[in-house]
């Protein structure tokens, strides 16, 4: 079991922009692009492959990688289209004094998960959270558990906005021990439950990516861990208001499935928005009202006015008619 917070790790194969490789054994050949990121078993690069971009995963030692390819073949075999990357190619690459082994998958160009959330607007949360959902069922479905759910594993895919996830390392079979995990997103860290892969543990983890949305720079659990702790923190954010429920039910392992916590996170999302509209809406009306109040009060100087000119008019014609009145009785 591996726990990720603190990955420091030195590089042990550096691949350079413009650097060719070629597998060892089937002879694909890869143009490095740049270096995407790195985490605690290996580094990840953009690279150029004869079919188009790929990401190549390139590892310190071969027992690092070989469960996230075993899983990852696992998935392209069983799943169809998923949110993970698709697998394309395992290999070596030697190099004059020692062997890097390598994997190759799909190229998931898209924004990181808090950052898109931060520039879009907080709606965002819940529609992603709901996709999210959607794809955790399925796994839950045959058998896996995501466990290392954070939102550095996630991206935010192009037309349309679809979240993908990016590291399978965590994938764990229902009922073993979690594999990888982070403690922020843990329910063991915070004294909330088992690190046995079950749907539920996931769950917890997408509470607390809600969490993460609202305290981007996290938070620790400053000595008395449990959910007084945790709620109070999420009553303390307007974005997480609205989801205050689903998020208790999340940490209490309410759901059955991530299905039914999708449900509960969809009625949220509609009663808001039509909240929203129905805000709108009576904001359209008191503007409405007092366009009619403008309107009337116009209408009313306006008469007001037209009376007065009107007397006005009156008053000096007459006295007109009198003085010309006047004159001919002079005259006469
Ligand atoms: N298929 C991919 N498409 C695009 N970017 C990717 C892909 N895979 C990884 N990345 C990028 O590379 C970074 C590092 O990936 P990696 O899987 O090594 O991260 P990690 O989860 O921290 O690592 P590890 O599992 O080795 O500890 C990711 O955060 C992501 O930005």
């Amino acid at each position: 079991m591996k726990m990720r917070d603190s990955i420091s790790k030195k590089q042990e194969c550096k691949l350079f922009p413009n650097q060719r490789i070629i597998g060892r054994w089937h002879r694909h050949p890869y143009r490095i692009v740049r270096e995407l990121g790195y985490g605690a078993t290996g580094t990840v690069y953009l690279a150029e492959s004869e079919s188009g971009p790929v990401a190549l995963k390139i590892a310190r030692d071969s027992m690092s990688i070989t469960s996230e390819v075993n899983v990852m073949r696992h998935f392209s075999k069983v799943q169809g289209p998923s949110l993970g990357p698709c697998f394309y190619d395992v290999d070596d690459y030697l190099t004059k004094d020692a062997v890097f082994p390598f994997y190759v998958m799909e190229y998931i160009q898209g924004e990181s998960f808090l950052p898109f959330i931060r520039d879009r607007g907080a709606e965002w949360m819940g529609v992603l959270v709901v996709q999210l959902l959607n794809e955790l069922y399925r796994l839950h479905q045959i058998g896996w558990v995501f466990g290392d759910l954070k939102p550095e594993n996630l991206l935010v895919a192009d037309s349309p906005y679809r979240v993908r996830w990016l590291d399978v390392g965590g994938m764990t079979r229902h009922g073993r021990s979690i594999k990888e995990y982070t403690e922020f997103f843990d329910r063991g860290y915070w004294g909330l439950g088992s690190r046995k892969a079950e749907p539920g543990y996931d769950l917890f983890s997408v509470s607390m990516l809600m969490i993460n949305c609202a305290y981007p720079a996290r938070f620790e659990k400053n000595g008395t861990p449990g959910i007084g702790h945790l709620m109070g923190k999420v009553r303390q954010k307007q974005l997480l208001a609205p989801y205050e429920a689903v998020i208790l039910n999340g940490f209490q392992g309410k759901y059955q499935s991530a299905l039914a916590m999708r449900t509960e996170m969809l009625n949220i999302i509609q009663d808001n928005s039509f909240n929203r509209k129905n805000k709108m809406n009576r904001a359209g009306s008191a503007k409405v009202a007092t366009n009619r109040r403008a309107y009337r009060k116009n209408v009313t100087t306006a008469k007001e006015k037209h009376r007065w000119t009107g007397v006005y008019e009156t008053m000096l014609i007459g006295t007109f008619l009198l003085i010309l009145y006047i004159l001919y009785l002079f005259g006469q």
